[in-house]
């Protein structure tokens, strides 16, 4: 179980989100290993998720399967889980008719699930002699507005007359609100494809007061912008301009962009860095499945780590096509990583 610092964020002063992630990479021994993809792993375990809740349906068709791909991360040596909240949304719920209280019970619920996997996993190594992973960490998913669409908008992030800073901030206030409530250790702003939507993160968590530390991950097709074609320095700066976002950095996009992406991050933020790529295959929203074999295997994936490492990235895992499998042999070349650089505690 994770110790939080008796203020939380809210005390500290402007970084105090940063130094927060900063402990825990500390308390990790200077890197933190995520998880991978968990609507992949879902799929790999029977789930359908061809359904505009994606991975989301799974917490009230099949809660039982989040929770175990949840401990499959966990034994693979992750230190952080991300809850499966990434396209779970009030407005989606209810569009599938579930009534608002239940909408939120069920945001609630993603994050209890991964709670109950962290209580089961430590556990269950109890009594053994051997070192687990230090901290566990449970981050709440906070997909972008593209996500619940659910016609891969994420990848463009075009939302056409809809993307207005108020309607985005309108569109995740209660969610963002209902997931905080929950007692997560870190909000996951995931995907987030355009500089709008980072801004509307930004003043939510302002306005709403949110006390757990944020991190900012945004996704890029071309190695120099996020997807929407907003510059990713531009995007970066608005997360390093916020005390509430703890690290920054980028997901779900091919591993070939990555060193790249993360000395751009640097120039603009000292916080921690974070990121988490796909297979490097491409989604299909239409059909719902990733397509082309340009993608890197388990193996391949890995020997970026080390490269990555030295770029600068403390917080490193996999996102869409990624499996236990890969997050093992990331952890492994972590542990074989002695290039950590110093992290000043602030
Ligand atoms: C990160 S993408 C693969 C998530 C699924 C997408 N929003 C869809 O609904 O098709
Ligand atoms: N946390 C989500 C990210 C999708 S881009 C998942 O792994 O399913
Ligand atoms: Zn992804």
């Amino acid at each position: 179980m994770v110790e939080k610092s008796a203020g939380g964020v809210e005390e500290g002063g402007s970084a105090a989100a940063a130094a927060e992630v900063r402990r825990w990479v500390e308390a990790g021994g200077g890197r933190l290993v995520m998880d991978g993809g968990l609507a992949t792993e879902l799929e790999a375990n029977g789930a359908d998720l061809n359904d505009p809740l994606w991975s989301a349906k799974c917490l009230f068709s099949s809660p039982h399967l989040i929770r175990k791909v949840h401990l499959d991360y966990l034994e693979a040596g992750a230190n952080i889980i991300i809850t499966a909240s990434y396209q779970a949304t009030i407005q989606g719920f209810e569009s599938k008719g579930f009534s608002k209280e239940r909408s939120e019970d069920l945001l609630k619920k993603s994050v209890e699930i991964a709670c109950e996997a962290r209580e089961m996993f430590l556990k269950e190594h109890s009594d053994q002699s051997t070192p687990m992973q230090h901290p566990i960490l449970v981050a709440a998913s906070v997909g972008s507005y593209g996500a619940y669409l659910a016609d891969g908008s994420e990848y463009s992030g075009d939302y056409g007359e809809a993307g207005t800073l108020e309607f985005l901030k309108d569109f995740h206030r209660r969610r963002l609100e209902v997931l905080a409530e929950a007692g997560p250790d870190l909000i996951a702003f995931e995907t987030i494809p355009n500089k709008l939507e980072a801004q509307a993160y930004v003043e939510l968590l302002e306005e709403c007061n949110i006390n757990i530390p944020a991190w900012f991950s945004f996704n890029s097709k071309d190695g120099v912008h996020v997807v929407s074609g907003d510059s990713l320095i531009e995007c970066a700066t608005i997360a390093n301009g916020c005390a509430k976002v703890g690290a920054v950095g980028i997901n779900c996009t091919p591993p070939r962009f990555i060193h790249g992406l993360i000395l751009s991050i640097q120039k603009v933020t000292d916080k921690p860095i974070l990121i988490y790529p796909n297979s490097g295959e491409r989604y299909d929203a239409e059909k719902k499945v990733w397509v082309e074999s340009t993608g890197v295997s388990d193996g391949d994936f890995v020997s970026y780590v080390n490269e990555w490492c030295k770029d600068g990235a403390v917080l490193i895992g996999g996102c869409c096509r990624t499996t236990p499998n890969t997050i093992r042999a990331i952890s492994r070349s972590l542990n074989q990583c002695h290039s950590a650089p110093q992290l000043s505690v602030a």
